[in-house]
């Protein structure tokens, strides 16, 4: 059903551009180990300068490593939905699990379209079950469920009818291209209905999301009343219910605000995902589960069996935990400006990865096998975790709740599917209890199964311990594509969210469950566990990319050099040319633009040394006990637009308060600095020894790349760097530049 093929040879052109790929990405290769050659041999060894720029290449060097050994196996999955009822005798039932959490910065109209979307999936609606987890104990959110619901009475049936591909209604409508004149008139009556009905949903949803304190909280809504952000009990609400399991009905909705205490750390997004965990353990356990942000709608009404053709696979998906579907935008700013749409990324890295031991897990649009969530084993697939199923050893792991170790039982036994007559509404007691805030004392939970805590990228922790259990996951890439969902819109959001991956990923790098531990103890295997330092190294490339500009001022400042003279010149400058040509034609190789190459280079410079950065002090803070971190949320915007708002601003920078944008400001001063000095010849003399050519296309590149934060020192509004943010770079700035002063003359 699901083949998978090393380089297919039908890409036969594709494959030929792989291999000159290949040669250049050795030679890129070759000539870094020259250049750490050089340093090694080099005249003016044993400086502390020297000893820098020696451990910085290093870790360039070593990072071109993991970046070959990632790229080089790429493999791409076929499905064959159609035939997939050949192979297994009946569809299992899947569980939709949404994850919200601020009705603010997550508008409920945007999770009410994810829902609407998970609702109308191409599958049998009675082994479908639709679980929304509120972290912000919301009535609106919930309000706007149980709206959406009775839209979703005419909205399903109507996409079923038509055969709608996108199901998310906003993307459906704001599509002019769907109302063809060729179409019959009773579509068109429909359809013009529907929109009706929509535009009506969300005139609602606005209305009490715009005015929300005159909400009223009565009847169905008074459990929200008195109920805090961080402090309320659990609710549990069934918002749908497919009580005759009626075929072509709709989906069960399910509506969970866990139970929140200002004692209890809460665990952000990886606490709410065990939490939907064991409440749809109870209420229909379904074996397989699909788990999206609130922004990730379906775009393909028929993912669910595309995934189910890789987890079902007669051959090889019983080794398979989970599958991972790219995240896609909808709507990007074109050429992404701030980087963050992840093209290249997915295309060679994520792909690459997918021949190795799998991708990694992404954190949203992606199938989980309920089990090994649960923490089975490969090998315990087929003959169920029998035997190690005694009550007493199931409640240390999964908490006391009778009836929900009934249900882990049942799906850690391997027993063929549950049966789908189950009421979610009789379990309603049950899941409340499971999601309280102690129901998790003393058990696994977060620790050693289900979505981990202690960082905040839950995904990559967890996607890492099931993998070093032993299992495979595997990307699935149909046509359309299965998932869209928002970019962050603007700078300011990119920066927010850069800098908690990179802030979450250091913290998965020194700790329990970091890709070397999983290769050392666990079933990692070593070039699976060599590409998870692409990602979890994003903190320390920031620390060693900063030392490494630092270096470069300090040597323009102090009139010294870090680059060889005179022929050694060429290693460096080769490098420079090399790999920029090649990293053009990697993208035009897949169809992007220049613009979109030079966009994300510039977006990988600014992003390193800066979001990056911060987000690597405050790892390190939290590592060292002094700080923790917190999971900001991501705003997303439901405009077709993009760039935090509206369209004059697509692509712009806009800058706030942020440390963030100090650290920009810093190094951009620091090296404006060094040129000035460098040009009015203040340098100390070092009589042909001092800082050459090599430095000074380095720092002119540098300025290149910030060259929005050069426009934005003089720029005023949103557009213009802060005064505050100014004066404090100056200070670090000056600061450095006293600090190489000062070494000039002693
Ligand atoms: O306390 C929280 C915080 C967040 N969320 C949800 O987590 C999801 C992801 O948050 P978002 O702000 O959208 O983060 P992104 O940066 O867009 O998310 C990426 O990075 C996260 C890890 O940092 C992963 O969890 C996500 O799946 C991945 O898409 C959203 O649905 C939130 O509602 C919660 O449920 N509870
Ligand atoms: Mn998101």
């Amino acid at each position: 059903m699901a083949n998978q093929g090393h380089d297919l040879p039908l890409y036969e052109k594709v494959w030929l551009k792989r291999r000159l790929q290949r040669v250049i990405d050795t030679l890129i290769l070759f000539l870094l180990l020259l250049l750490l050659n050089y340093r090694v041999l080099s005249s003016n060894s044993f400086t502390f300068p020297w000893f820098l720029a020696l451990l910085c290449e290093s870790w360039f060097t070593f990072t071109w490593i993991v970046i070959l050994n990632s790229k080089w196996s790429p493999a791409v999955t076929i499905t064959h939905p159609d035939r997939l009822l050949q192979w297994v005798s009946e569809l299992p039932p899947v569980d939709l699990l949404v994850t919200t959490a601020n009705p603010i910065l997550e508008p409920p109209i945007i999770t009410v379209n994810t829902v609407l979307s998970l609702l109308a999936l191409d599958y049998p609606a009675n082994k479908l079950a639709c679980y929304v987890s509120d972290d912000g104990c919301s009535p609106l959110t919930f309000y706007a469920l149980v709206e959406a619901s009775k839209f979703a009475k005419f909205w399903v049936p109507f996409c079923k009818k038509y055969n709608v591909q996108v199901r998310a209604p906003f993307r459906y409508f704001s599509d002019v291209a769907t109302n063809k004149s060729e179409e019959s008139l009773e579509f068109k009556q429909e359809w013009l209905q529907m929109k009706d009905m929509y535009e009506n949903l969300s005139r609602k949803i606005e209305e009490v999301t715009c005015k929300t304190i005159s909400f009223q909280l009565d009847g169905e809504f008074a459990v929200f009343s008195n109920t805090d952000q961080r402090n309320h009990p659990s609710i549990i609400k069934v918002i749908i219910e497919n009580k005759d399991g009626i075929f072509d009905g709709l989906p069960h909705l399910i509506y969970a605000s866990r139970e929140k205490r200002p004692q209890y750390h809460h665990n952000y997004k990886a606490g709410a995902m065990n939490v939907l965990t064991r409440v749809s353990g109870l209420m229909t356990n379904a074996p397989f589960m699909l788990n999206v942000d609130c922004d990730m709608f379906v775009n393909n009404p028929k993912i669910v069996q595309h995934a189910l053709c890789i987890l079902m696979d007669s051959q090889r998906g019983k080794e398979v935990a989970f599958v991972q579907c790219f995240q896609q935008f909808y709507d990007g700013i074109k050429d992404d400006p701030f980087g963050n749409q992840w093209v290249i990324a997915f295309e060679y890295i994520i792909r690459g990865m997918a021949g190795l031991q799998g991708p990694f897990y992404g954190g949203t649009n992606t199938f989980h096998r309920r089990n090994a969530i649960y923490g089975l084993y490969p090998h315990e697939i087929e003959s169920g975790r029998k035997g190690k199923l005694e009550e007493k050893i199931l409640i240390r792991q999964f908490g006391s709740s009778k009836e929900f170790i009934k249900s882990a039982a049942h799906a850690l036994g391997g027993n063929a599917y549950s049966a789908n007559d189950i009421t979610p509404s009789n379990f309603i007691e049950a899941a409340t209890q499971v999601a309280n805030c102690e129901y998790e004392d003393d058990t696994f939970w977060g620790k050693q199964m289900g979505w981990l805590y202690g960082s905040i990228s839950e995904d990559v922790p967890t996607g890492l311990n099931i993998q070093r259990r032993g299992w495979r996951s595997e990307c699935c890439t149909p046509d359309p594509i299965a998932f869209t969902g928002c970019a962050p819109g603007g700078l300011l959001t990119t920066m927010v969210q850069q800098k908690r991956w990179a802030s979450g990923l250091t913290v998965v790098f020194f700790g329990k469950h970091s890709p070397l531990m999983g290769m050392l103890f666990g079933k990692i295997q070593f070039r699976a566990g060599l590409s998870y330092f692409w990602l979890t190294n994003w903190g320390l490339r920031a620390f060693f990319l900063v030392c490494y500009v630092a270096l470069l001022e300090y040597c323009i400042i102090t009139n010294t050099n870090i680059f060889p003279k005179g022929l050694g010149l060429w290693i460096p400058i080769a490098l420079f040319v090399i790999y920029n040509a090649h990293t053009l034609l990697e993208y035009l190789t897949i169809g992007l633009s220049m613009r979109h190459w030079w966009n994300n280079q510039r977006m990988c410079i600014i992003r390193t040394t800066t979001a990056w950065f911060v987000g690597f002090l405050s790892a390190v803070l939290k590592l060292s006990g002094i700080s923790d971190t917190v999971f900001e949320i991501t705003e997303k915007e439901q405009s077709t637009s993009g760039a935090d708002g509206n369209n004059a601003d697509a692509g712009r920078f806009t800058f706030d308060e942020s440390p963030v944008f100090v650290v920009g400001t810093t190094i951009l001063l620091v090296h404006l600095t060094a040129m000035l000095i460098k040009f009015w010849g203040l340098q100390p003399n070092h009589s042909g020894n001092g800082s050459g050519l090599g430095e000074f296309i380095c720092s002119t590149y540098l300025v290149v790349c910030y060259w929005p934060y050069f426009k934005g020192l003089f720029a005023r509004g949103k557009y213009g760097i802060p005064l505050s943010t100014i004066c404090k770079s100056a200070v670090f700035a000056l600061v450095f530049v006293h600090f190489c002063g000062s070494k000039v003359i002693s």
